[in-house]
């Protein structure tokens, strides 16, 4: 579907409400099949969220989880210790390039059966779930943080528990923290202390346990961007009146996240956008007068997934952004860093990339209109390109790709004065 994209130039006050993280979503559908006794609210509505609700309920021998990463890892482990039951695992295209090595050796080293089907190291896997008796198990940590947290959700269904020693710098630590904290919250022990995490094996039932998931803070950043945004839309409408009172009111979120997303707060107070936590309502509104900096310098390591919202919110505010700690992005839905540099490019952006930082010059010339901007199957592609329409229009390729974390984003965007039609 190619969607063009223009907006009506004021922004409305508007209220939005997205459903539950997707990541705490996928940890709970795992904790929740592995222990019964929990019931969860507010799951994600997201695809992701739903090839993992449709994954634990198969009984066939093949299980697709299309382009979920976090179904991916954390199945892998899960139909590992499911005992006498055989899976082939296996994804679409893309899953199929995104390496799983790491996490099949460590599996491997505590006694789990996992094949190849294909290519060494990469989906799909073939799968006989049988009972884990070893505990102690060291990874390598720099790659990516799921296979770190698809260990720790098995860890109380294994006899004896698990230790996981972790194997150099620790990438996107923010998403350990929220397994850990979900296994504490549902009643299963464990720490994480330096590079050492231990999860105890589980002896009793669980206690019966309600759950509500906290929305999803990356898919709130779209609107960090847009509210930015509308500053430089004033400025270049002459129409600051009618844009400074507006607040978007996104829910239901809390003031202790258990997301590493919820960074979005302080970073894009350093670009205009007063956000405050009332009730389970986030609001989020210009700052006045706000004097912009000339350029934003920031390590995204601890929160990937809103490189590509930060990136195009400079290129529109014309500011200049060096992002760093962006190793992991290469292997993501697709390689978010090219085509990052293919897409900003198209639009009159001055952008280099490395294997792990950005580098976009302020934007001095107006964005190219008309763009057609390609979302390379990545939903955040889509997503973080959309609000530019503020500026200029443009035309998204394949938006129902959007559908992989955010269904609801282009009616929602209706809300906020956008305008789409298919074309
Ligand atoms: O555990 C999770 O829920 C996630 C971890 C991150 O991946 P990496 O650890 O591979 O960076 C993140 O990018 C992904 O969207 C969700
Ligand atoms: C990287 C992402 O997801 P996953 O790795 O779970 O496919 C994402 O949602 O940005």
């Amino acid at each position: 579907m190619l969607l063009k994209v223009s907006h009506k130039t004021v922004l409305p006050p508007a209220e939005i409400v997205i459903t539950g993280s997707k990541s705490e979503s996928n940890r709970l559908l795992i904790l929740q099949a592995l222990f019964d006794n929990l019931t969860i609210d507010n799951v994600s509505n997201s695809d992701d969220a739903a090839v993992m609700q449709k994954a634990l309920a198969s009984t066939q021998e093949t299980v697709n989880i299309h382009h979920a990463g976090t179904a991916m890892r954390f199945l892998t482990a899960y139909f590992s210790i499911q005992e006498g039951r055989k899976t082939v695992l296996t994804g679409s295209e893309r899953m199929q390039e995104r390496p799983m090595k790491i996490l099949v050796e460590a599996l491997q080293t505590l006694g789990a059966d996992i094949s190849y089907v294909n290519n060494e190291g990469y989906p799909p896997l073939r799968i006989k779930g049988k009972l884990l008796q070893e505990k102690k198990v060291s990874l390598q940590a720099n790659v990516s943080s799921q296979y770190i947290s698809a260990l720790m959700l098995i860890g109380g269904a294994l006899p004896e528990g698990l230790e996981i020693h972790l194997e150099g710098k620790i990438t996107s630590i923010p998403y350990i923290e929220m397994t850990l904290a979900l296994l504490l919250d549902v009643g299963i022990q464990g720490s994480f202390k330096n590079q050492i995490i231990t999860i105890q094996s589980l002896k009793q039932k669980l206690p019966a346990k309600k759950i509500v998931v906290e929305s999803d803070w990356s898919s709130a950043s779209y609107y960090f961007s847009i509210v930015a945004l509308s500053a430089r839309q004033a400025q270049d409408k002459s129409q600051k009146q009618n844009q400074s009172n507006s607040t978007i009111s996104i829910s239901s979120y809390k003031k202790d996240s258990l997301q590493g997303d919820s960074v979005l707060q302080s970073i894009y107070a350093q670009l205009g956008v007063y956000s405050k936590i009332a009730g389970h309502q986030l609001n989020l509104s210009l700052i006045e007068d706000f004097n912009f900096p000339e350029q934003i310098r920031l390590d995204l390591s601890k929160c990937p997934d809103i490189a590509q919202t930060i990136a195009v919110t400079c290129l529109g505010l014309g500011i200049s952004c060096d992002l760093t700690g962006l190793h992991t992005l290469k292997i993501k839905e697709t390689d978010r860093l090219e085509a990052l540099r293919e897409e900003i490019s198209k639009l009159g952006g001055n952008i280099t990339v490395t294997n792990d930082s950005l580098h976009l010059e302020a934007q001095t010339t107006p964005l190219t209109s008309g763009v057609s901007i390609a979302t390379y199957h990545d939903h955040r592609m889509a997503m973080a390109f959309a609000p530019l329409a503020m500026l200029v229009p443009l035309q998204i390729e394949d938006a129902g790709v959007v559908s992989k974390s955010y269904p609801d984003f282009w009616s929602d965007l209706e809300q906020l004065g956008f305008l789409t039609e298919q074309v």
